[in-house]
């Protein structure tokens, strides 16, 4: 069976509550689709205004982090069933800038999908590699390590219903968009990861999106791409544009 494409937004550290009110109501006509299951990652404050103004569209609204426990005193987090209880269905799980800012490890992305399992959340989790990485040549190796330790305890279940984000971190925010061709390896590479993990059938259900430097003009190419569900977009989230990449084809 075909995979559904998913492409989601991840606002970052942007949209006071009141823009985001605005955006959601901007975009909704934009994004209108089947083809695509389309999410707006956004800041925690922004995530009940933003419902209440996408409620009727597809848009699903989704979370940028989450805390791997349930309550207590853990100052400033948010928590799996604060998100559940107002609906949240989605949330992205360790972002490379919160790996770089706030001393997110592949341990606690680990323990961070478990819970989000737990609490029927889909974890939409990230890995990439860095420039230097890149050049050393060790790309498939450090994603394959993202992939095995974030996936540790994940049946084989819950890893099809889950989606991956690749990321190289050198694309992010930088307008250097990865070419179709490395996009393609390294989707690839994690979905064989996958069926190296689990089975074929699990891989072969995963959604795995392409990450930095999406724009209107790259999306359709790395969207047709055989191993690339669906995109995450930062920069281009916050623009009309967004609805040109969930319309790509
Ligand atoms: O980090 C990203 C999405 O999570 C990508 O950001 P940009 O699309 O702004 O490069």
């Amino acid at each position: 069976m075909a995979r559904k494409k998913i492409i989601a937004g991840n606002w970052k550290m942007n949209m006071t509550p009141s823009e985001a009110v605005e955006l959601v109501n901007t975009l909704k006509p934009l994004v209108a689709t089947e083809d695509a299951d389309v999410v707006f990652c956004v800041p925690a404050i922004d995530i009940i205004p933003a419902m209440e103004a996408a409620k009727g569209s597809n848009i699903h609204i989704g979370a940028e982090n989450m805390y791997y426990e349930e309550s207590g005193a853990y100052t400033g987090e948010i928590s799996p069933k604060m998100l559940t209880d107002v609906g949240v269905k989605y949330v992205i799980i360790g972002h490379s800038e919160r790996r770089e800012y706030f001393a997110e490890t592949d341990e606690t992305v680990n323990k961070k999908v478990l819970k989000a399992f737990e609490h029927g959340i889909t974890p939409i989790v990230c890995c990439g590699e860095s420039l230097t990485q890149r050049e050393q040549g060790i790309t498939i190796d450090w994603i394959r390590q993202q992939i095995k330790i974030a996936f540790l305890n994940v049946t084989a279940a819950q890893a099809a219903s889950s989606v991956i984000a690749y990321e190289p971190i050198w694309a992010i925010g930088t307008g250097k968009v990865a070419t179709t061709e490395q996009a393609q390896e390294v989707c690839k590479a994690i979905r064989d990861c996958i069926a190296e993990i689990y089975d074929d059938a699990t891989a072969a259900a995963i959604r795995i999106q392409y990450g930095g430097s999406v724009s209107a003009s790259s999306a359709s190419e790395l969207f047709s791409q055989p191993d690339i569900d669906g995109g995450l977009v930062g920069g281009a989230a916050l623009k009309p544009d967004f609805g040109k990449i969930v319309n790509y084809k």
